[in-house]
């Protein structure tokens, strides 16, 4: 069995996989601020011929679960952000420095699509921009939902707010605290994503297909009137494309990948922001 850890600010995710079959035998997650208990937190080490990491967590939380795991399995790949990999050339001035989650995004984007635009809806919110023959541009960084509000609790005297709530009606005014905060925090997110990927497309020339990860990546594409797909596995995807070891895997055959989008036209995305800027 693989064990494809995706470490991030706010949790920690696992998968379990069937070497021989490809298949997806288990998955969970716990809270990153929390010590991650490897035999109490996933069902079965014993199981476990290979792990596969991506981690943005702090340094030692990275150093501890490597160390721990090298004592109980056999192979333990850590991923890590370079300039060039599987034909994508990396954007940043020390390419080390990029987020190796975004970095496991844009890879098994550009395998999926030749050329896209990433969000990741995590603690932050990323947009990264890989074009067709393999030039990732770099990206934007805004604060996740939940950071948005919790920074807003924190700010703010007087201001209860559920971090989790999400109504349907996000796009309407908000008649009561909370729910103008949430659906301001929700319109901030969506305008970000619509403006960054209507900006690059127009500057680059070429309309993109937009794939979405993250924890809320589903609330997020509630709002999105572009073209996408939700990719829930993408960063875990960037590891198999990294790492391959299930027959399907080297066969270049990422788990969970959605149908490539169609993305909107040029024209027409060229129009939304004109649109945007006369208003
Ligand atoms: N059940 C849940 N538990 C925690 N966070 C959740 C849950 N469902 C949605 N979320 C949202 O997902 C975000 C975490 O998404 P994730 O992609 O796992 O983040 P990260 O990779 O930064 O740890 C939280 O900030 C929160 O807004
Ligand atoms: C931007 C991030 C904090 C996003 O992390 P996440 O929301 O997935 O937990 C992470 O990718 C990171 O720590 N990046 C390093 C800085 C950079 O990418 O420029
Ligand atoms: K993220």
């Amino acid at each position: 069995m693989i064990l494809d850890l995706d470490i991030g600010n706010t949790l920690s995710k696992w998968r379990l996989k069937d070497i021989a079959s490809s298949e997806i035998r288990s998955r969970g997650a716990v809270w990153t601020r929390e010590e991650w208990r490897p035999r109490a937190d996933i069902p079965d080490l014993d199981v476990v011929s290979t792990v596969r990491i991506s981690s943005v967590a702090r340094r030692a939380v990275l150093d501890e679960t490597v160390a721990l795991l090298r004592r109980r399995v056999g192979a333990v790949h850590v991923a890590r952000s370079m300039p060039e990999a599987l034909g994508v050339t990396c954007g940043y001035e020390e390419p080390e420095r990029l987020g190796v989650d975004r970095w496991m995004g844009v890879l098994a984007g550009y395998h999926l699509t030749g050329g896209c635009c990433t969000v990741d809806c995590g603690s932050a919110i990323t947009v990264d921009f890989v074009l067709p023959g393999g030039r990732h541009l770099g990206g934007y960084i805004v604060p996740g939902l939940r950071l948005m509000k919790e920074s807003l609790k924190l700010g703010t005297r007087n201001v209860a707010i559920d971090p989790d709530s999400e109504a349907d009606d996000l796009l309407l005014p908000g008649r009561n605290t909370a729910a103008a905060v949430n659906h301001g925090i929700f319109m901030a997110a969506v305008s970000a994503v619509n403006r960054i990927y209507s900006e690059v497309c127009d500057s680059e020339g070429t309309a993109l297909p937009l794939l979405l990860t993250g924890g809320d990546a589903r609330v997020v594409s509630r709002g999105l009137r572009i073209p996408h797909a939700v990719w829930p596995d993408m960063v875990y995807a960037g590891l198999e494309a990294c790492f391959p070891l299930t027959a399907a895997e080297r066969a270049g055959r990422m788990s969970g990948a959605p149908r490539v989008p169609q993305a909107a036209s040029l024209e027409k995305i060229r129009a939304s922001l004109a649109i945007s800027m006369l208003l």
